[in-house]
């Protein structure tokens, strides 16, 4: 089921009054872009579409023949409490305001309030809504321990349980019209999880996915509100902006911890009034798209260090995800592996080789700076100069080296692990430690001298020495 009606849930207007219902209908479908609307005139119908509609929020005045409001109030909150009902009354009268809010008003507005409150209350009320809703999915999901789209996340090889349980959180706020905030390191599949979140949100236009790093602030705002003919020189043809191509899909904005800290006020008001004005024209436009931002950068410590605004930076983390490490999943390294391998043979039209048991081992040993991202550049690379039956592990040990990065296996998870000899009751000699080291080194590196030189942080040939010694002084 596709579907272009916000919010998810039907927003019920109840007034005896049609021409009312009419000019409501309009404030909350125009400037609010507020479309789930079901219009009720007869006050004796209320307590039926609630049991038959999935009706989220209420609209409901005071004054009205048959049952009133305050008592159709009363039988809401008792029947059905998940339902928050705003009144929109005639009355202006303090004591009725507070005994509806005692009752369990959401909020309480007088028919003359200006659009923009009002406006700004539903749309509080929706936002309330859907973070209970996504509350109680989750939990059910995390209870569960539950997919109900695995399909949606076909294109993200892995089977890390932290993944999976992002895949589940993902599950439960893809749907939500809040903005969505997707951090971690580069290459770590970022862009892939906005793309499942997009195909999860049912939502019927595009994902359109922008690259804010380097715009300079007057491209940034030509490039997502567009502009009208003659907005500035050159502009010969009106140019509808990213936003409009969304149309009502997803806005991806990737690299947004290098936007500019005056785009990222239009960016502010954007998410907070929903609407903009194309370059050139008075006439602000709807945005109806979901706005998912992306980013390498710790948005926390940009923020603490004034280069990232606070209030965009909360708003942008209403829902957050945090795609860990390719190095602190290692348990998908073998998967990937032979992902990639597969899809490289297939794409230069060569057999799958056969693994060498040694290369997952001599992987693990490695930081991966480049996540994801980088592996697959490995495979590709190894892939394309492949010719034997095995293949060859030099262009992984060469592409290692040429970031020169030391190993990263025995004395960083010594590190991490603190004292390694805390527990022992009496020390090793520093020889018996030595050879016990190295006799472990081997055992991880399958055999391989060359991983287990890294893993111990010292070269081949040195390690080489060692063995030979230890042989002949045995
Ligand atoms: N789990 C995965 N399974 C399969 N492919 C993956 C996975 N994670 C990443 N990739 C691949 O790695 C590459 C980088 O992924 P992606 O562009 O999503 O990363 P990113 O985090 O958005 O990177 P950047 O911060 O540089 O924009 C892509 O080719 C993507 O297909």
């Amino acid at each position: 089921m596709t579907q272009g009606l916000y919010p998810t849930f039907r927003v019920l207007l109840v007034d005896d009054e049609p021409a009312w219902l009419r000019s409501l209908s309009m404030t909350l479908e125009g400037p609010g872009a507020i479309t789930n609307l079901l219009p009720c005139s007869d006050s004796r119908e209320v307590m039926g579409i609630l049991a038959r509609e999935e009706v989220g929020l209420v609209l409901l005045d005071l004054t009205m023949p048959h049952l009133s409001g305050e008592e159709l109030l009363g039988r809401i909150v008792e029947e059905h409490p998940e339902v928050a009902v705003i009144i929109v009354s005639g009355l202006n009268q303090i004591e009725t305001a507070v005994r509806c809010m005692r009752a369990g008003a959401f909020d309480y507005f007088v028919k003359t309030v200006e659009e923009d409150r009002l406006l700004d209350g539903v749309r509080r009320a929706i936002r309330m809504l859907e973070l209970q809703r996504e509350n109680r999915e989750m939990r059910r999901r995390f209870l569960y321990d539950r997919l109900e789209h695995p399909e949606a996340f076909a294109g993200i090889v892995t089977h890390n349980k932290a993944m999976r349980t992002i895949f589940q959180y993902v599950e439960s706020v893809a749907r939500s019209s809040q903005p969505l905030l997707i951090t971690g390191e580069s290459g770590v599949g970022k862009e892939l999880v906005a793309r499942a979140v997009h195909a999860l949100s049912r939502r019927r236009g595009a994902m359109v996915s922008v690259n804010v790093a380097g715009l300079d602030d007057s491209v940034f705002a030509d490039t997502l509100f567009g502009h009208t003919r003659g907005a500035f020189t050159g502009a010969d043809t009106a140019r509808g902006g990213m936003i409009e191509q969304a149309g009502e899909g997803t806005l991806f904005l990737d690299e947004i911890g290098d936007l500019s800290l005056s785009s990222q006020v239009k960016l502010l008001r954007l998410l907070q009034e929903g609407e903009y004005f194309p370059l050139g024209s008075d006439k602000p436009k709807q945005m109806r798209a979901r706005v998912v931002v992306a980013t390498h950068q710790d948005l926390a410590a940009k923020q603490a260090g004034r280069q990232f605004r606070k209030d965009l930076y909360y708003r942008l983390r209403t829902h957050h995800v945090h795609l860990p490490p390719l190095r602190e999943r290692k348990d998908d390294l073998a998967l990937l592996l032979e992902h990639f391998l597969q899809e490289a043979a297939d794409e230069l039209d060569k057999k799958k080789p056969t693994i060498p048991k040694e290369l997952p081992v001599l992987l693990a040993t490695y930081h991966f700076p480049g996540n994801v991202r980088e592996l697959k550049a490995m495979v590709y690379d190894a892939m394309s100069v492949h010719t034997s039956k095995i293949l060859s592990m030099q262009p992984f040990l060469s592409a290692m080296e040429r970031h020169g990065e030391l190993p990263s296996g025995a004395s960083s998870a010594a590190a991490a692990q603190g004292n390694v000899f805390a527990e022992a009751e009496q020390l090793p000699t520093l020889a018996e430690a030595n050879e016990q080291l190295v006799a472990e080194a081997m055992e991880r590196a399958a055999g391989n001298q060359t991983i287990a030189a890294r893993l111990l942080g010292i070269s081949q040939p040195a390690l080489s020495k060692r063995l030979k010694h230890a042989r002949n002084s045995e």
